[in-house]
């Protein structure tokens, strides 16, 4: 299938020199949600500002739809949509207003029912004739969301859509972003909280210093990644590993009153083996009062990664 979004040596140099995009190669697929991860300053926005024509690049290729960003401008701009990280609308105006005036803009023609429909869909549209500077920071967020929605694009970004909201907020905006992948919109976000990657996203690409480090399914990163890490408190302290668990990858900690396992591929197959370290134990008839077990996390991940890139 022809990816939806495809950059190619793309390129940012701000006046001034500094680089925020530096020869960023990136397929988008069809229908997916892509999370893209980076600390401030990695060249995010930037990225998206290119594709939506906020920015212009220094260089390299933007293609959409399989049209090229620069040549078919106008028919590629009005499929895509952007929920970009700040309010920048008339206050002023009514939410229904916004939200018709935002469609078209792209030149698409209007439909009431369609503005309804997106307007219930985030629950505004009983907010509908309300002035937008009189909704709360959450109402205002979803009505950015509906202003993006309401061209109909196929391609979505969202950047850092949850920043600053609470959690119930946040959970609620990942419903919606995930009714919009139903309806087949593919969805790219940018976020700083890896917990909204792990639980969103079918891909991350992960960006520091305007560079993509790594691009992955995210259950692959996991799996390739992740670790399992436990501790075994022992009853009576032990100064040498006992032979019944040499073959685990197991050692001894804190003077001998611990075993420290680390093993697994982030896919639950080390808690499996620490079942079996466990057992292990047992049949040697040494006791154990407690273990505790952790997987490794994206974040985790992602922090060994920038640490990586220095
Ligand atoms: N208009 C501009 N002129 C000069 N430098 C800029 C401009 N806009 C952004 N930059 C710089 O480009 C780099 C990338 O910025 P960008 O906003 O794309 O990062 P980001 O990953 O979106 O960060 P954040 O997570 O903080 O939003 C930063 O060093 C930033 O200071």
């Amino acid at each position: 299938m022809e990816p939806i979004l495809e950059l190619s040596g793309l390129t940012k140099v701000y006046p001034g020199g500094l680089k925020a995009l530096d020869n960023v190669d990136l397929t988008i697929r069809r229908g997916e949600i892509f999370a893209l991860l980076g600390p401030n300053g990695a060249g995010k926005t930037t990225l998206i500002g290119a594709v939506c024509g906020l920015v212009r690049s220094s260089g390299g290729t933007i293609r959409a739809f399989g049209l090229d960003l620069e040549s078919d401008w106008r028919k590629a701009r009005a499929r895509i949509g952007l929920v970009p990280q700040e309010m920048a609308t008339d206050m002023f105006e009514t939410v229904y207003r916004a939200v018709s005036y935002s469609r078209g803009l792209f030149g698409v023609s209007p439909d009431k029912a369609r503005i309804e429909e997106i307007l219930r869909s985030l629950a505004l549209w009983d907010k509908k004739d309300e002035q937008i500077r009189a909704l709360s920071g959450g109402m205002k967020r979803r009505v950015l969301i509906a202003k993006a929605l309401a061209h109909e694009p196929d391609l979505l970004f969202l950047d850092e859509p949850t920043a600053g909201v609470d959690v119930e907020l946040r959970k609620g905006m990942w419903a919606i972003i995930d009714q919009m992948r139903a309806r087949g919109v593919t969805i790219i976000l940018t976020t700083h909280y890896i917990e909204e990657a792990e639980e969103m996203a079918d891909r991350v690409g992960i960006i520091s210093k305007g560079r993509i480090l790594m691009v992955d399914e995210k259950d692959a990163l996991m799996a390739r990644l992740g670790r399992t890490e436990a501790h075994i408190a022992l009853a009576e302290p032990m100064a040498e590993l006992p032979a019944a668990i040499a073959g685990f990858p197991v050692e001894l900690e804190e003077g001998g009153t611990s075993l420290r396992y680390r093993g697994g591929d982030g896919t639950g197959k080390g808690k499996a083996e620490v079942a079996e370290v466990t057992k292990a134990l047992t049949r040697a008839g040494i006791d154990y009062t407690g273990i505790e077990t952790r997987e490794s996390s994206l974040e985790d991940i992602f922090v060994s990664l920038l640490g990586e890139d220095g």
